[in-house]
């Protein structure tokens, strides 16, 4: 779907810090390179939406990692709220159904339907997590078969019920454009540059590798973060995507 000039714009960095002082570090140590950025909750229950609010003001593209997951009605709710506080992206999860992701469209359109110049957040469906593994997924979930198969039959179902893309892994990508049509966006997780903790991932990709599947965007968070010198370590994986 996006094709940006500067590779920068397709990393999106997970600003998973307690506090805001620990983000505004960070935003100082890589002023100037056109990432995303991406408040989760770990950032969100701590700052609120001020934090998002100022990010929009120093002119960052936001990602608002919430995961919506509750009954309809909740997360159309949710949904609106998000939309009025101007972020360009969100989530909500697939598992909660049709039904679900259809209110959270609805939402979004019902909020910004008094404003028809806003632009509308991309909405994306979490699939499953980055950290499930198939053991986990077989044994502890009790989804039969592999992951990549449940992956996209959440994919068919978010793209069913008219949202914008989903939070998958790079290994499934090929697979959803393949089946959900190039513009359905992907927003992969699970980047690990060669030789970085994985962690607590469990499908994982180098960032290189993932663009070459075709994935929208990256979403970086502790090899960047925590990394001795995050700017270098944002310079290098950008390098390292630059064709
Ligand atoms: O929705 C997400 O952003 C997400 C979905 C997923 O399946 N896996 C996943 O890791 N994430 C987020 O992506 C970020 C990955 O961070 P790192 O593992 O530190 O690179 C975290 O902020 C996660 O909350």
């Amino acid at each position: 779907m996006t094709t940006t000039a500067n590779p920068a714009e397709r990393i999106i960095i997970a600003l998973d810090y307690p506090d805001v002082q620990g983000a505004e570090r960070l935003l100082d140590q890589l002023e100037g390179i056109p990432c995303y950025m991406k408040v989760g909750m770990e950032l969100f229950y701590a700052a609120g939406p001020q934090f998002v609010l100022r990010l929009k003001e120093a002119g960052y593209r936001v990602f608002l990692d919430l995961k919506l997951h509750d009954i309809p009605n909740t997360v159309k709710g949710g949904s609106a709220s998000v939309a009025r506080l101007g972020v360009d992206m969100f989530n909500v999860h697939a598992a909660g159904g049709r039904a679900m992701m259809e209110a959270a469209r609805e939402g979004v359109d019902q909020a910004l339907s008094g404003s028809p110049g806003a632009q509308k957040p991309l909405l994306i469906g979490v699939t499953q997590l980055t950290s499930t593994s198939r053991q986990m997924l077989n044994e502890e979930i009790g989804i039969d078969g592999p992951v990549e198969d449940a992956v996209l039959r959440y994919a068919s179902l978010a793209k069913r019920a008219g949202l914008d893309g989903v939070v998958a892994s790079p290994l499934e990508v090929v697979r959803i454009k393949g089946q959900c049509g190039a513009s359905f966006a992907t927003v992969t997780p699970g980047i690990r540059p060669a030789g970085s903790a994985v962690g607590d991932q469990s499908r994982i990709m180098t960032p290189r590798e993932a663009i070459e599947q075709g994935t929208d965007y990256i979403v970086i968070g502790r090899p960047i973060t925590a990394a001795a010198d995050p700017r270098q370590a944002l310079e290098q994986i950008v390098e390292s995507i630059t064709a």
